[in-house]
């Protein structure tokens, strides 16, 4: 995935500051008192997400926080798959653990203003951000565990989705899953098979049809989350997980994850072109803007 340029030309128009031109992001964990031995903690944050890798451990715990519900804009999307590789590229880290700040709320799936009312190249530009972020989430080496500690309807389902192990909060009142069709819209072919994946095709065909949204408890019965924890114990859990998966040696759980997916993520990879033209011509049809608009709508009156 030669995705650094496509990157940094994105970077440049949204106005997000890289990384690498940012202050050096290591030096921004908070300094040790001198005398004291140094912990073996490096930080980086940017705007949208807050990142910090333990290297006694290898495992980094990366936290969303882009209020009011961590939807996934351009920007987000591209800070997510920048944070994503410098984690890949990076020997001391070998897991991470996503999960969100924002209470009640993992993340509210994709950015519906970054499909509503824009034009040709900006969809583009858009859905290559998505893509991508799946590509480096789904295709990552390390151990990812997502701490579902909030709603995550969407492309919020899909990160957690596309994880090796789902853990989540067991707050009935938080859902999860991919209700595209509740909004009008069609989940891609890549969002269905990862879903099939891991909870199946009858289950996966019935969820995508109807656009469920699963509370926790029927998540779990369903498979969709691996277990459920009540929320102040999840991170600890989730880290208590991690240390199981990471007892393996690297190499032999790479390669079977990599066996386990990537007749899937080779067919992305095959059609991305035509996958982004696909979703051009289907979010630019005005049946397709009105149903966004209406949705947008609903959501604004369900508040007052
Ligand atoms: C043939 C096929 C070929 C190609 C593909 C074609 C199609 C494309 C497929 C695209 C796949 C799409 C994936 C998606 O992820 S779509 C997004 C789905 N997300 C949702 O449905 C979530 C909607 N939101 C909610 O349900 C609630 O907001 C939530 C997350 C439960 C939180 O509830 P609450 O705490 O009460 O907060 P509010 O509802 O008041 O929201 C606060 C604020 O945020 C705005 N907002 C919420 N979600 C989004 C979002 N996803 N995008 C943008 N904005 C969002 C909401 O409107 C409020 O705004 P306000 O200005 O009123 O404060």
């Amino acid at each position: 995935m030669a995705a650094a340029p496509i990157l940094a030309r994105r970077i440049a128009r949204s106005g997000v500051l890289p990384l690498c031109c940012r202050p050096p992001s290591w030096d921004r964990a908070p300094r040790q008192p001198p005398g004291l031995p140094l912990a073996p903690c490096r930080a980086f944050s940017n705007n949208k997400i807050q990142v910090e890798l333990d290297e006694s451990s290898g495992v980094a715990m990366m936290k969303f926080k882009s209020p009011p519900v961590n939807s996934l804009s351009l920007d987000f999307l591209t800070e997510f798959s920048i944070s994503l590789e410098k984690l890949e590229n990076d020997r001391a880290c070998r897991g991470v653990i996503i999960t969100s700040t924002i209470p009640k709320i993992f993340s509210s799936g994709l950015d519906i203003m970054e499909m509503c009312g824009k034009n040709v190249e900006h969809y583009g530009e858009f859905w290559r951000a998505v893509q991508e972020m799946w590509l480096r989430l789904y295709g990552s080496n390390m151990v990812t565990v997502a701490a579902v500690n909030g709603s995550s309807p969407a492309g919020g389902c899909l990160i957690a989705l596309s994880c090796d192990y789902r853990i989540m909060a067991e707050n009935p009142k938080f859902s999860i899953g991919l209700n595209e069709a509740q909004l009008g819209i069609v989940a891609p072919f890549w969002f269905k098979d990862t879903f099939v994946n891991v909870v199946g095709h009858r289950i996966a065909e019935r969820s995508l049809q109807l656009g469920s949204l699963h509370p926790a408890p029927e998540a779990l019965k369903l498979g969709l989350v691996d277990e459920l924890v009540p929320e102040e114990k999840l991170l600890e859990k989730a880290s208590a997980v991690m240390a199981r998966w990471l007892a393996l040696p690297d190499h032999a759980r790479q390669l079977t994850k990599s066996m386990m997916r990537k007749a899937v993520l080779d067919h992305l990879v095959a059609h991305r072109e035509e996958d982004i033209k696909n979703f051009i011509n289907f979010i630019s049809k005005e049946s397709i803007q009105k149903s966004l608009r209406m949705y947008m709508e609903m959501l604004k009156k369900k508040k007052s």
